[in-house]
C-alpha cells in the first residue's frame, strides 16, 4: 500500500511543500533514494587509522571533516539541503505519521546529550541544558521509558541532566545505570546494569594522564576523562596546530593497540576495542526493559553525532522504531528523520507529551507548516 506524506521544509523555496509517496513499510526506514555522494561528507564513521595506519594528513583531513566550516558542496547548498530534507524530513512535520506507526506499541525514548539536549559550546564543562528542556524531559519520562545515551561518563552527564527517573548509558554505552528513583519503568533494584569495559579502567586512567601531559603545550586542547573512554577536544585549537595535536595523540596510542580512536564533533574519542557502542547499549536497554518482542515496542533515538549512527543503524536493521538526526546541514546518516537543533528536539518531545497526556490529534498541534 502507498501512503502520501506531506513534507514541509523550513526554508522558503520551491520545495516548501512536497508530496512524497512512501510505502507503509518504508515510512520509518532509511530513505529509499540512494544519496548521491556529490557534496556529502564522505568520511565515514569508521575507526580512525591507528598508530600504524594512515598518515598524519589522513588524520587532519578527518579532523577537518568534523568541522562544519570546512564542509564543501559541489552543488548549491540550498538544492543540497532540499534534496536531503526530502530523504530525512523534519520529525516535527512527520509527527502524525510517527505517532500512528507507534499505535499499540510502547514508545521508548533514547536521547543523546551534547548537541541534542544541550547546544554545542566551546567549553565542554559548560554544556548546560536549559531548565525548559529539563522540565520537558521530566514530563516525557512520565509517559515513556527514557534513557540518556552519551559519550560522557554517566556521572558527568547525570550532573547536567539531574533527573533520577531516567536510565543513563554513559561512556558511549559502556556504563549503563538504571533510574535511582521515581520511575515506574524501573525493572530491577540494581543501579549499575552493565559495564562491559571494566578491565580497561587502569589503562584508560594511564592514557588520560599521558595525554594530559602530552597535550598541555597545545593551546586550546582539552582532554576529558569519560571513565571508560577519553575525549581530546580540538574545537579551541588553531587549525594550524591540528596536525601537531593529532601526532601527539597518535604517539601515545601506538603503545595501546587495545584502544581505538573514533571521531565526534571536533573531538577525537579514545575507547576500548570491544564490540560495544551506543547501538549495543540500545539493544541492552530494550532487553532490560523487557522488550524482547519486536512487535510491542517502538524505540525512538535522537542524536546529532557520528557515534549516534551506531544506534540509528541498529534500529534500521531491526526494522523497529526510528532514528532522528539533529543537524542543520546534510550529513550521511542512518536516521530516517531530522531536527535542526536542540530547540526543535524540545518541541518534538513536548508534542509527544501532549499527544500522550491529552490525546490531542497531532495535526492540531502542528503549526510548522
Ligand atoms: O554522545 P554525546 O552526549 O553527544 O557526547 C559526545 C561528546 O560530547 C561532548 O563534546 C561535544 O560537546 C561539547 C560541548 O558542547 C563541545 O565543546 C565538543 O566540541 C563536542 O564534541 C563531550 O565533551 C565529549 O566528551 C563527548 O564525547
Amino acid at each position: 500500500m502507498t501512503k502520501k506524506a506531506v513534507v514541509v521544509s523550513d526554508t522558503k523555496s520551491e520545495m516548501e511543500m512536497t508530496i512524497v509517496a512512501v510505502s507503509d513499510s518504508s515510512l520509518f526506514r532509511a530513505p529509499v533514494q540512494k544519496p548521491s555522494s556529490v557534496g556529502y561528507r564522505t568520511i565515514s564513521r569508521k575507526k580512525l587509522p591507528h598508530c600504524g595506519g594512515g598518515g598524519i594528513n589522513t588524520w587532519v583531513d578527518i579532523m577537518r571533516a568534523s568541522s562544519p566550516t570546512h564542509y564543501k558542496s559541489n552543488i548549491s547548498s540550498q538544492d543540497h539541503l532540499n534534496s536531503w530534507m526530502l530523504r530525512h524530513p523534519s520529525a516535527l512535520n512527520m509527527f502524525e505519521q510517527i505517532t500512528k506507526a507507534s499505535i499499540g506499541k510502547q514508545i521508548v525514548m533514547f536521547l543523546d546529550y551534547d548537541g541534542t539536549l544541550s547546544p554545542i559550546v566551546d567549553d565542554p564543562d559548560r554544556a548546560f541544558m536549559s531548565d525548559a528542556m529539563r522540565a520537558t524531559v521530566r514530563k516525557l519520562a512520565r509517559y515513556f521509558p527514557t534513557a540518556i545515551v552519551s559519550g560522557r561518563c554517566t556521572d558527568k552527564v547525570y550532573n547536567f541532566v539531574r533527573l533520577a527517573e531516567l536510565y543513563y548509558a554513559g561512556s558511549h554505552g559502556m556504563d549503563i545505570k538504571g533510574p535511582s528513583k521515581g520511575s515506574q519503568y524501573k525493572k530491577t533494584a540494581q543501579s549499575v546494569l552493565c559495564q562491559p569495559a571494566t578491565k580497561f579502567l587502569p589503562m584508560i586512567k594511564e592514557v588520560y594522564k599521558t595525554l594530559l601531559d602530552k597535550t598541555k603545550s597545545t593551546p586550546g586542547a582539552k582532554v576529558e576523562n569519560n571513565k571508560f573512554c577519553l575525549s581530546v577536544h580540538f574545537r579551541c585549537v588553531e587549525e594550524k596546530k591540528w596536525s601537531e595535536l593529532a601526532q601527539k595523540v597518535r604517539s601515545v596510542l601506538k603503545d595501546y593497540p587495545k584502544l581505538q580512536l573514533t571521531q565526534g564533533r571536533m573531538v577525537l574519542e579514545i575507547r576500548p576495542t570491544i564490540k560495544w557502542d551506543k547501538g549495543k547499549a540500545v539493544e541492552f536497554l530494550l532487553e532490560s526493559l523487557g522488550y524482547t518482542n519486536f512487535t510491542d515496542v517502538f524505540p525512538v533515538y535522537i542524536g546529532d553525532d557520528r557515534t549516534d549512527e551506531d544506534a540509528f543503524k541498529v534500529l534500521t536493521e531491526r526494522g523497529q522504531g526510528l532514528g532522528i538526526l539533529v543537524s542543520k546541514t546534510p550529513k550521511e546518516t542512518n536516521a530516517s528523520y531530522s531536527l535542526r537543533e536542540p530547540s526543535e528536539v524540545m518541541k518534538f518531545l513536548q508534542l509527544l507529551v501532549d499527544w500522550k497526556q491529552f490525546n490531542i490529534i497531532p495535526t492540531q498541534l502542528i503549526t510548522y507548516a
